[in-house]
């Protein structure tokens, strides 16, 4: 059976179970022929990640499998710094990862640390010193840390997950080469190119996440479906930031919208500059915004699937997130001067509702797959 939804116009994902080239790397398969969409070229990495998980091919170590030589105060330090930066940065995340197993908290907190300092590079206050030598630097460290050599207390606690979780790599240098990209390029000519980056910058955590969240033991979908629903909930909450942000984004001369549906729809970067809502821009944000929620409801149908005590911070931010799509409704879609955002109360009332949909079973099978 064919799987995944293609949400975008320009050709489907690979089939499922299909065995695809060298898989793995999405910028290396770049220079491979004939053409691929993007789709195609990180569902590859999907089976691959899956594939990993199924085989298990790194055993889950206890404490007492590890070398005499770690020392636990430091690494249980570390992880504590970890969950305090998870806390400052994203409050309701952190609460939701409190339902989790110890082990598992530590873990996703470790890596939420790890893609946070990696988007401070890009985003943050230094950002404008941050050159394609200094992502090389972050990238060594990287290899460094998946080997056992981490640099600091925040690498260590990484590099202890990674040791413990079937975690890839390839997703984490991916995020990387997403802040290269951001570093060369501010258009984006169709939904393909777009896709890619979306895939880099945020596809890749969902396919970090799940491995350490773990998969439901009663669960009846093939492992690539949960990383294919993981993968649209990056993609779904990444397209919906930059929808949030487009004026924002504009005024650092950024474009991230796709330029041959801008054209197709009668605009121009200029308009975007401009920040004028038309009945134009209105009717072209309507299929954005449409686009986005497909990537949402692809990725609802993993959520169930996830073990249960990991289910609720998922729903939380899935729910959560996809309310800045009705925000930008209700502004009238004024995504140049009004900012989307979804109120304390709002966030406050979705809990419980995550809560109510994190207790569903997954699916008997046979259903979406
Ligand atoms: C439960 C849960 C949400 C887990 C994810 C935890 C985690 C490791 C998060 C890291 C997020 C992060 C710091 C990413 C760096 C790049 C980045 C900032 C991406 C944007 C996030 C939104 O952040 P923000 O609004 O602060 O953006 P600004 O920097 O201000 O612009 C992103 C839009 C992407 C975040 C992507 C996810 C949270 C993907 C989550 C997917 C899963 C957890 C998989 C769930 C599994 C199934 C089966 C659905
Ligand atoms: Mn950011």
């Amino acid at each position: 059976a064919t799987r995944g939804l293609s949400c975008s116009e320009s050709g489907g994902r690979g089939r499922a179970g299909e065995e695809k080239g060298a898989g793995g790397s999405v910028s290396a398969s770049l220079v491979a022929t004939p053409w691929r969409s993007s789709e195609e070229r990180v569902y590859d990495v999907v089976i691959k990640q899956a594939a990993l998980v199924r085989d298990q091919k790194r055993s889950w170590k206890s404490e007492t499998d590890m070398p005499a030589s770690v020392n636990w105060g430091l690494l249980n330090e570390a992880y504590e710094r970890c969950g305090e930066v998870c806390e400052e940065y994203a409050k309701t995340f952190y609460l939701g990862t409190l339902l989790m197993t110890p082990e598992r908290r530590r873990a996703v907190w470790a890596i939420y640390v790890w893609c946070r300092r990696t988007d401070e590079l890009v985003d943050g206050p230094n950002a404008s010193h941050i050159t394609p030598t200094a992502l090389d630097r972050w990238e060594k460290r990287l290899t460094d840390l998946f080997e056992g050599r981490p640099f600091d207390m925040y690498d260590a606690a990484l590099s202890d997950t990674v040791s413990k979780f079937p975690v890839d790599i390839q997703p984490f240098k991916d995020m990387i080469e997403g802040m290269r990209l951001d570093l060369k390029k501010s258009r984006y000519m169709n939904f393909d190119e777009l896709y890619l980056y979306c895939y880099y910058v945020a596809g890749t955590v969902g396919l970090m996440s799940v491995p350490v969240m773990g998969i439901a033991a009663d669960s009846k979908v093939s492992t690539e479906s949960v990383y294919n629903s993981a993968l649209a909930l990056g993609i779904a909450n990444q397209l919906t930031n930059i929808l949030r942000d487009v004026g924002e984004d504009a005024r650092r001369g950024r474009v991230y919208l796709p330029q041959d549906e801008l054209a197709q729809a009668g605009l121009s970067n200029m308009d975007i500059f401009q920040g004028k809502v038309t009945d134009k821009w209105r009717s072209f944000m309507k299929g954005q915004i449409k686009r986005a929620r497909m990537f949402f409801d692809e990725a609802e149908k993993g959520v169930a699937e996830l073990n249960p005590a990991s289910r609720w911070p998922v729903w939380a931010s899935l729910i959560i997130y996809r309310q800045i799509l009705d925000a930008i409704e209700a502004n009238d879609y004024d995504n140049f001067n009004k900012r989307a955002y979804v109120g304390k109360a709002s966030k406050f009332l979705s809990l419980p509702a995550a809560y109510a949909r994190s207790l569903a079973a997954p699916a008997k099978g046979g259903g979406w797959l």
